[in-house]
């Protein structure tokens, strides 16, 4: 066992050293050679589920990169950080309560940086930005989020990401909430409420990764639609977290952060 466990986070100027958990997987299967390619970054581990997390470790990693499964994440990036290691996570399932309990690990190790990208698609993260930009000038609004079958989590953490901004935005704006007669749903026809807004989740073979924000007032209609056809669109964002995760200690949630489009 290698005794180059870093306890000192990587300096921003370092060349990161990237492991990759998850990496057999869809996502992990083009983040392996986006990272090995990418220059200025260092591909030093490829693990899955059956190998121990120690290994990142073994392998000298100063960057984790997450792209596992909702139950597993939480607990690799506490490992992360545990050990300094900067982190880049784009499994989904990372709700309000795991992000507070990330934050106050992060208190105790000044200088980790975590970024959580719900998506890492630039296109995703703009029409994400776009509709919580236009939400407050509609009476209603509704997310609808589409996907293969095989996802393990809904809504989507895209959804959900999105919902939380347009809620948000609305709150500021002090908008009312959108008007909504359903007084009865019993059978969750009206999908999930994220945020004060109506999320459904589709899930049907051919499909890859989709989301419309449906916005409506009086005699109009602004759909925000955005569609992942290949993983390739992901690849990207993912470098440019890992690019840039160092020199932002504490939690980013969201690439829209690292994109600075506030
Ligand atoms: N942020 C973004 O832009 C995107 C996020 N995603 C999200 O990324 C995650 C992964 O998606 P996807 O690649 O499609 O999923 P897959 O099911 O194809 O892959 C998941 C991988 O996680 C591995 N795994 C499971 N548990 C562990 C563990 N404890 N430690 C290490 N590896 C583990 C599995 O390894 P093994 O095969 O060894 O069991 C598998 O290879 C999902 O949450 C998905 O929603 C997806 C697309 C874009
Ligand atoms: O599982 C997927 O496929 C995707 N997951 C992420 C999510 O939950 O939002 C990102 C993208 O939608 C693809």
């Amino acid at each position: 066992m290698s005794e180059t466990t870093p306890t000192t986070p990587a300096p921003a100027d370092a060349v990161p050293r990237v492991a990759i958990l998850g990496a057999g997987g869809k996502m992990g299967r083009h983040a392996v050679p986006a990272v090995r390619e990418a220059a200025g970054l260092e591909l030093v581990a490829e693990l899955g589920s059956r190998d121990p997390l120690q290994a990142v470790l073994d392998a000298g990693a100063t960057h984790l990169l997450d792209l596992t499964v909702p139950d597993a994440s939480p607990d690799n990036v506490a490992f992360a950080v545990e050990h300094g290691l900067h982190a880049v996570v784009g499994t989904s399932g990372w709700g309000a309560e795991r992000r507070r309990a990330l934050e106050a690990q992060l208190a105790e190790h000044p200088g980790v940086g975590v970024l959580i990208a719900p998506n890492f698609s630039v296109g995703s993260v703009l029409a994400s930005a776009f509709a919580a930009k236009a939400a407050r000038w509609f009476e209603s609004v509704e997310v609808v989020e589409l996907h293969h079958p095989a996802k393990l989590d809904a809504p989507s953490g895209t959804a959900v990401r999105t919902a939380e901004m347009i809620g948000d935005a609305r709150a500021a704006a002090g908008v009312d909430p959108s008007p909504d007669a359903t007084e009865r749903d019993p059978d969750g026809a009206r999908g999930a409420v994220v945020n004060g807004v109506h999320v459904h989740a589709v899930r049907l073979r051919g499909l890859e990764a989709h989301q419309e924000v449906l916005m409506g007032g009086p005699g109009e209609q602004l759909t925000v639609r955005h569609d992942a056809f290949d993983r390739g669109a992901y690849m990207p964002g993912v470098v440019l977290g890992l690019r840039t995760v160092a020199s932002r200690p504490g939690l980013t949630y969201g690439l829209d952060g690292v994109l600075e489009l506030d």
